[in-house]
């Protein structure tokens, strides 16, 4: 398959899971992770939760103004809760979209932790049905996760557990909201995922996703019913030194009907730090099918995320989030958010 897709590849997750199919499957999903960097899952047999959760959208969103403040992202240090319309930031625009942030379960932050450990904290629900349907989807989506990590490892003939070194505490889910705007509008602009290591993605039967491929072409991700849309995170970027690019992407805002997304990012190991991958990636590089030279500049520049200007991942996410949350940023971390807007990158 061409490196400049015009198409993105459907994955069958049922035929992974069958022994007689398997070989087959994990080819065209070897293929796209790291030829395409983006595909549809499908068959996974999550098709009733996701539906379920795309019908609640509408009634989450309608909550009054009150309900929805009173979660507002501005209360969390975790980034984690309400931001309304017009509130993020992408490549340097404003993104026309309302969300709800959720974590996974995880420890709560303490003073002697490292500072950016405090990405990691308790979610804000506005009441008890979002907390039910958010605890439900993240676990069936957390399971997924780590059995399709066990088949990208398996489909370049690695240990099954090749990559269960790296995931971390807190993956996060988020429910997204696209009012209709004026033609052309960023409902989203282009970026890469900076949390985790693979991204999982709902969308409803709107469109306009988009992803750029090799050449520097948007090719749309026209919905395809029951499937979740995957794509690299940087997560994955930087295990596999920079080989296996994350995908940018961008969702160009409604016209005329609203959208709805479901995004659920794998969680990483917050502590990787450069050295660690330097070394722990040496073996996974080998089995990635591209070129020697990239191969050899990837163990020597292990991706773009994970900076000598870091401690670490974390430190590099919680870069990344100050910006795309500036309110928040300022509000709990003055500091972080003065020092890194004096960095040139
Ligand atoms: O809403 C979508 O389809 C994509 C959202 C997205 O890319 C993100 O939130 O990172
Ligand atoms: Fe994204």
């Amino acid at each position: 398959m061409s490196t400049s897709f015009t198409s993105i590849p459907l994955v069958n997750f049922a035929r992974l899971r069958n022994p007689e199919t398997k070989d087959a499957e994990l080819a065209l999903l070897r293929d796209s992770v790291f030829n395409v960097g983006f595909l549809y899952l499908t068959h996974t047999g999550l098709e009733p939760m996701i539906e379920e959760a795309q019908t609640r959208l509408p009634d989450l969103f309608a909550l009054s103004a009150d309900e929805k403040l009173s979660v507002g992202m501005l209360n969390s240090p975790h980034f984690l809760g309400y931001t309304g319309l017009g509130s993020e930031t992408t490549a340097r625009q404003t993104d026309i979209r309302e969300q709800f942030d959720f974590g996974t379960e995880c420890k709560e932050w303490r003073e002697q932790d490292p500072f950016w450990q405090r990405l990691e904290g308790p979610s804000q629900f506005p009441n008890a049905w979002v907390r039910d349907l958010v605890g439900r989807y993240t676990t069936a989506m957390s399971e997924l996760g780590r059995e399709f990590v066990h088949f990208v490892a398996e489909s370049l003939s690695l240990p099954l557990d090749a990559f269960d070194q790296f995931p971390g505490e807190m993956s996060r889910l988020k429910f997204v909201k696209y009012p209709p705007a004026a033609p052309g509008s960023q409902g989203v602009g282009p970026h890469k995922d900076s949390i985790g290591l693979f991204t999982f993605l709902a969308q409803d039967s709107v469109g306009g996703l988009q992803v750029l491929n090799k050449s520097g072409e948007w090719i749309d991700a026209t919905p395809v019913p029951g499937s979740l849309v995957v794509n690299v995170a940087q997560g994955f970027e930087a295990i596999t030194g920079g080989v296996c690019s994350g995908t940018t992407h961008r969702v160009v805002a409604p016209t005329a009907t609203t959208r709805y997304s479901i995004p659920f990012f794998q969680a990483v190991r917050l502590n990787l730090r450069l050295e660690e991958l330097k070394r722990s990636t040496q073996e996974i590089i080998k089995k990635i099918p591209v070129s020697d030279d990239k191969k050899k500049r990837a163990v020597n520049v292990p991706s773009e995320l994970i900076s000598p200007l870091y401690e670490c991942f974390g430190e590099a996410q919680l870069r990344n989030r100050i910006f795309s949350h500036p309110d928040v940023g300022q509000k709990w971390y003055p500091h972080l958010y003065q020092k890194y807007s004096l960095q040139v990158l």
